[in-house]
């Protein structure tokens, strides 16, 4: 294809949302010109289930639950008027108690006033506050942010570490849909550990964010935290940033919420459309089928040339994966559906793995994120006539002509700004898309079910841990070997499991396993010391 040929193209697909100043350029896919066409029966399907799904069907049904994160946004579409209030009375609920806590009315326990805020959480409970603190955070926000988003111990001193002091003036909020997340409960007790080294009660800095009647809710309700919002089963984690879980972090931080909820609404608006070609939700959903051949044959590769849109490719990896990523259909046939997506952004990439998209294994699409203002402060040239942003342009046309010539697809985003209406634009844009796209290949993207074998398989660990520990303290001064202990617990054919526990218990000294024999995990000896 010629240069005017593709500008002959760009300009006959380009899907414009002008509420949001939003454009989709699909001119790089190479899709055959019948193909909208041939889809649309499908397509038609699909925008019938999430017409359904937003009208409060069961969209999720092995879980049994309604799937309303478009209601977030439009609390007039909630199938009743109870859910409606809810929405409303908790968004109202968020602007008010941030306004106590920048005003000071509630305040710490010994400071005058909020000034940190400590996020815990993990998956949906952290993705969407971590893309939105990041893209929309200024130093003039009311409240820094930090987050405790694992449970890895080093992970969590160096936060704590950074806040320092100023722990006394930290709000700590914890989030968890489930309420029993594990992860998230060790950065809860971590992060009271934290306080009451400071000679400070946890409680009198904590606010929750959790379903009612969770685990974590009784530990609120129990302790006397400051502050418990609700969240909802028919919210989903993946999808759960423009409700208390992402708002209210956002409305502490200090950002414009309504703006968020505004942009999403009205991009929401556009993607109803059945018009496909006005439609950019059903528009990316059919270029990924086309691109994949509807069974995820290519990876979508996220490239924002925008730093502030860096965690664009890691929310959307939950967002996309773990709807995507099933192992069987609605029919319960066996179909391993899914599109893995990575990122991180330009033109920064392009010093990177951009070498391998235009020369090597071809299994992706490229999804180009462009911004058209450049900063807010005033324009300062690198050359005569240039700015740095002028080259962020110029890398990002750049790098697509070169795969293009290349014979590698890819979508062009632009959106004018990074504020909070187009990030909440960006989000219900690809919250839409996924569920088309999960229609098309006839799968349910509202559960997760494969994500429970692992925490399963962690809890075995841990039950192997607690074993071998008694064992040891049993055997005392007697180094024993993994085998010998595998055996002592009963779980003989555990031994791997058995020996890598050790191997990191002993590498803790005051865990108070000792390691002694030789390097190889056979003549490993391990005791109490
Ligand atoms: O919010 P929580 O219940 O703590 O869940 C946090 C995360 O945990 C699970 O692993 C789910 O697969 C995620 O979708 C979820 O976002």
């Amino acid at each position: 294809m010629t240069e005017r040929e593709l500008w002959e193209r760009y300009q006959r697909y380009l899907c414009v949302v002008p509420s949001v100043g939003f454009s989709l350029d699909v001119s790089r896919m190479k899709f055959p010109a019948d193909f909208l066409e041939r889809m649309r029966p499908r397509m038609e399907e699909a925008f019938s289930d999430m017409e359904a799904l937003e009208k409060g069907a069961v969209a999720n049904p092995d879980e049994k639950r309604k799937v309303g994160h478009y209601w977030l946004r439009a609390p007039e579409l909630a199938p009743d008027a109870g859910l409606k209030k809810e929405i409303t009375d908790t968004v109202a609920a968020v602007h008010a108690f941030a306004k106590d806590v920048h005003a000071g009315t509630v305040k710490p326990q010994k400071a005058p006033r909020f000034t940190r805020l400590l996020l815990v959480g993990i998956g949906g409970s952290a993705l969407g506050p971590q893309l939105v603190a990041d893209a929309l955070g200024t130093e003039k926000d009311a409240m820094q942010v930090f987050f405790f988003d694992n449970t890895d111990p080093d992970g969590m001193d160096r936060v704590v570490a950074q806040l320092g002091d100023t722990l006394a003036q930290t709000l700590t909020v914890v989030i968890s849909k489930s309420g029993g997340t594990k992860e998230t409960r060790n950065g809860m007790l971590e992060a009271e550990r934290a306080y009451q080294a400071k000679g400070l009660d946890f409680s009198k800095h904590a606010v929750a964010v959790t379903g009612a009647g969770s685990e974590l809710d009784d530990t609120a309700k129990k302790q006397g935290w400051l502050r418990t919002f609700p969240m909802w089963d028919w919210v989903g984690g993946r999808t759960s940033v423009l409700s208390a879980v992402g708002l209210l972090p956002a409305k502490l931080q200090g950002l414009d919420i309504d703006g968020m909820l505004a942009g999403a609404r009205d991009m929401d608006v556009a993607t109803r459309q059945r018009d496909v070609a006005k439609n950019p939700a059903a528009l990316l959903a059919l270029m990924w089928h086309q691109a994949g051949d509807g069974r995820g044959a290519k990876d979508m590769v996220i490239l924002p040339y925008k730093d502030r849109l860096l965690l664009m490719s890691r929310y959307l990896q939950q967002l996309v994966m773990e709807s995507l990523g099933k192992e069987l259909d609605l029919d319960g046939k066996v179909v391993n559906q899914g599109i893995a997506v990575y990122g991180n952004k330009g033109s920064t990439d392009q010093h990177a793995y951009v070498q391998q998209l235009r020369e090597g294994v071809h299994n992706f699409f490229a999804t180009f994120i462009e911004v058209l203002k450049d900063r807010p402060g005033p324009v300062f040239e690198v050359e005569p006539g240039v700015t740095s942003g002028d080259y962020l342009l110029g890398f990002l046309l750049g790098t697509r002509r070169a795969l293009f010539e290349k014979g590698r697809e890819s979508l062009t985003l632009t959106v004018p700004d990074v504020s909070a209406r187009t990030v909440g634009a960006l989000i219900a844009l690809y919250e839409r898309a996924v569920g088309f796209y999960a229609s098309l290949v006839h799968i349910n993207a509202y559960h997760q079910p494969g994500v429970e074998a692992g925490k399963k398989a962690a809890g075995v660990v841990l039950d192997v841990q607690r074993k071998v520990m008694a064992r040891l303290g049993e055997a005392r001064a007697e180094a024993r070997s993994a085998e010998q202990l595998a055996a002592d617990i009963g779980k003989p054919d555990e031994v791997e499991t058995v020996f890598k526990v050790l191997e990191h218990l002993a590498a803790n000294p005051d865990r108070g396993v000792q390691r002694s024999g030789g390097a190889s995990p056979a003549e490993a000896r391990f005791r109490m010391k």
